[in-house]
């Protein structure tokens, strides 16, 4: 392990390395380490190239960038120590959901545009730019990381970087540099729309045929036909062949896209964008990082297992056990001669942020050190930075907002619950909720509701919530999910509960011996008029409970038959030391509460598309 950090979990492997997720002991903070594999470590070309863009890359303050905080090297090892994202990567989100909507797409790529922009200011290429490199987070705002980490293909002669993404020039003279990511760029805004990169080949085996690849990126014209019209200049021009033809920079069509973009699917296109990668990410909160680790710890790591479902939840892909182990501790790297220590993890207090637009600006790093001890430098003393810059990215919203601490799930049944939510001020904070179902005890859980509420003028909240779970049917079992989420978002992550409701016990079938007809019963299932929130005691049963994956009190199930005769109302407060607010209820309703995908009032923003609004055919165009 990294001196200074102590290791809580893996949170993947790819060509390049395996990175975990840790934390700073001195602050408690999050980040993730990733450690470059041994091939690449003896690769002392590679090593040299990326030993002078680290210098450069951890210089870059961009909220579209990962951010860099430390690599640090020594005879075995080579680690960069990175801001933690918590979220998932396009990737993961293409694979679970399909294509996105165009305005999606369109956001994504101008974030990563304008994440290479920043880097290419200051001489430092990606070479490897795919959907596995850029992480959404749960606020729909997306980052680029893994700079100049880029692999060779297992074949030999074909130059470094992932076959689906490279330019024409990287296959013929192996030319890498800022062209060449636009035009990885532009294959991923392809990618993002379409559910496939542009040219694809696969052998017999599902593997792919790399030398016709390398043909298709040569000679085949862009597919622009099966894409939306607004994006088919940006692609035509995004991945010519000739990078001379081909946008100037990555700011240039950072630029054009954002201008086509308006003009294709109206100014508000970018907040649409982003709150439906919002809504498709937090589908799949319990794959984030931290939703299975809990708040930051303020001293050490908590060593305890993580409340989880037993069940991934999540949208469109098989639920799969959920079974975490926590490693507490990692193999020691041995400081040594060699060691470069460059600045750490920033500190910070955590004032609320004070306007919305941009995102808060994260201090520059101290300067750059080179030591051969592992002792901290001394800029590490400071106060904790939080577990994640929160990131206002709170498209559409004026009021001040406040910094939040924590969302719970009080309460879960599936019928009723109950959510608190701490914060840091009295600003605003938009309380996002969506309701999911899944039948039966496989399949794939969808979004059947969502609303939002504003709270505001306190520091502390509950809020009340009441669904209608609808029927299930005799003998059946239905997993009814709540999510909660927020904006800013909360420390402790997205926060998921599910519990499984049981039909009624079926009718006896009729004996075939009856000689008159039996004396008429009760239809066991509810019928589709009954209340929805007063669950005959025949109802459905609430079987099990989730908790909530970190902090608070768990969300326990039971069956309430009383639960969700109340209107959604509000509130508690806690007290303000300074005599507190005269200010009324801290929770006002922005909106009615509609099935997801209709229009209800202000809680769907215009263009929010549900899930099923995302998958193949209901793309908008042009
Ligand atoms: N800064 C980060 N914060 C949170 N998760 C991260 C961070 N960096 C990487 N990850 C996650 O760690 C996992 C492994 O990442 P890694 O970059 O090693 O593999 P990859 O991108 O899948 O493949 P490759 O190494 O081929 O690029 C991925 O799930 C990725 O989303």
């Amino acid at each position: 392990m990294v001196p200074g950090y102590r290791e809580v979990r893996q949170l993947g492997a790819g060509r390049t390395g395996r990175v975990f997720l840790a934390t700073y002991q001195e602050t408690g903070a999050y980040v993730a380490i990733k450690y470059l594999n041994a091939t690449l470590r003896r690769d002392t070309e590679f090593m040299d190239r990326f030993r002078s863009d680290t210098h450069r890359l951890v210089e870059i303050d961009s909220p579209d960038v990962v951010r860099l905080y430390e690599y640090v090297e020594t005879a075995t090892r080579a680690a960069l120590v990175m801001e933690l994202v918590d979220g998932v990567s396009l990737r993961t989100l293409l694979a679970e959901h399909g294509r996105i909507a165009p305005e999606a797409a369109l956001a994504v790529v101008k974030s990563t545009l304008l994440a290479l922009a920043a880097a290419h200011e200051r001489g430092v290429a990606h070479r490897d730019v795919t959907p596995g490199n850029i992480l959404v987070q749960a606020d729909g705002t997306t980052q680029l990381t893994d700079f100049g980490v880029v692999v060779h293909a297992e074949e030999p002669g074909v130059p470094a970087g992932s076959p689906p993404y490279m330019a024409p020039e990287l296959w013929t003279q192996g030319r890498d540099g800022p062209p060449a990511d636009v035009y990885a760029a532009a294959c991923v805004l392809f990618e993002a729309v379409r559910g496939r990169p542009p040219y694809r080949t696969e052998n017999g085996d599902g593997e792919q045929d790399v030398p016709a690849l390398r043909d298709k990126h040569l000679v085949e014209p862009v597919p622009v036909e099966v894409a939306p019209d607004t994006l088919r200049d940006l692609l035509r021009r995004g991945m010519a062949k000739d990078p001379a033809v081909r946008y100037a920079s990555a700011r240039q069509f950072a630029a054009e896209l954002e201008e086509d973009a308006a003009a294709g699917y109206g100014p508000d296109w970018e907040k649409r964008g982003r709150r439906h990668l919002a809504e498709l990410a937090t589908l799949l909160a319990l794959r984030f990082p931290l939703a299975r680790t809990g708040p930051a710890p303020s001293n050490g790591l908590r060593s305890r297992l993580p409340r989880l479902p037993p069940q991934l939840w999540v949208a469109g892909g098989a639920v799969v056990a959920a079974v975490v182990a926590i490693l507490v501790s990692g193999g020691g790297v041995p400081p040594g001669p060699g060691t470069i220590l460059l600045p750490p993890p920033e500190v910070r207090d955590e004032p609320a942020p004070a306007t919305t637009s941009p995102a808060p600006t994260r201090s520059s790093p101290a300067p750059r050190r080179t030591a051969a001890s592992p002792s901290p430098p001394a800029t590490r003393t400071a106060a904790p930075p939080s577990p994640r810059p929160t990131r206002s990215g709170q498209p559409g919203t004026s009021a001040p907002i406040a910094s939040v601490r924590a969302a719970t799930i009080l309460r879960w049944n599936g019928t009723a619950g109950t959510i608190g939510v701490s914060a840091d001020g009295t600003g605003a904070v938009r309380l996002r909720i969506a309701y999911t179902r899944r039948d039966g005890d496989g399949g794939a859980a969808r979004t059947v509701r969502q609303e939002s509420r504003t709270l505001r003028g306190r520091t502390s909240y509950t809020s009340a919530v009441t669904h209608d779970p609808g029927r299930v049917p005799c003998g059946e079992l239905a997993h009814v999910g709540i999510l909660v989420m927020t904006e800013p978002a909360a420390g402790n992550g997205p926060q998921v509960s599910e519990v499984a409701l049981t039909g009624p016990d079926c009718p006896a079938p009729p004996t075939p011996t009856a000689t008159r007809p039996a004396p008429p019963t009760t239809d066991p299932s509810p019928s589709p008029s009954t209340p929805p929130a007063t669950p005959p005691s025949n109802g459905p049963e609430a079987r099990s409970s989730a908790g909530p994956p970190a902090g608070g009190p768990e969300a326990r199930s039971s069956p309430d038959p009383k639960a969700g005769l109340s209107t959604p109302t509000l509130l508690t407060d806690s007290p303000e030391p300074s005599g507190g607010s005269p200010e009324p209820a801290g929770e006002a309703f922005d909106g009615s509460q509609g099935p997801a995908g209709e229009s209800s009032g202000g809680v769907q923003e215009p263009g929010f598309a549900s899930p099923a609004d995302a998958r193949p055919g209901a793309e908008r165009s042009g």
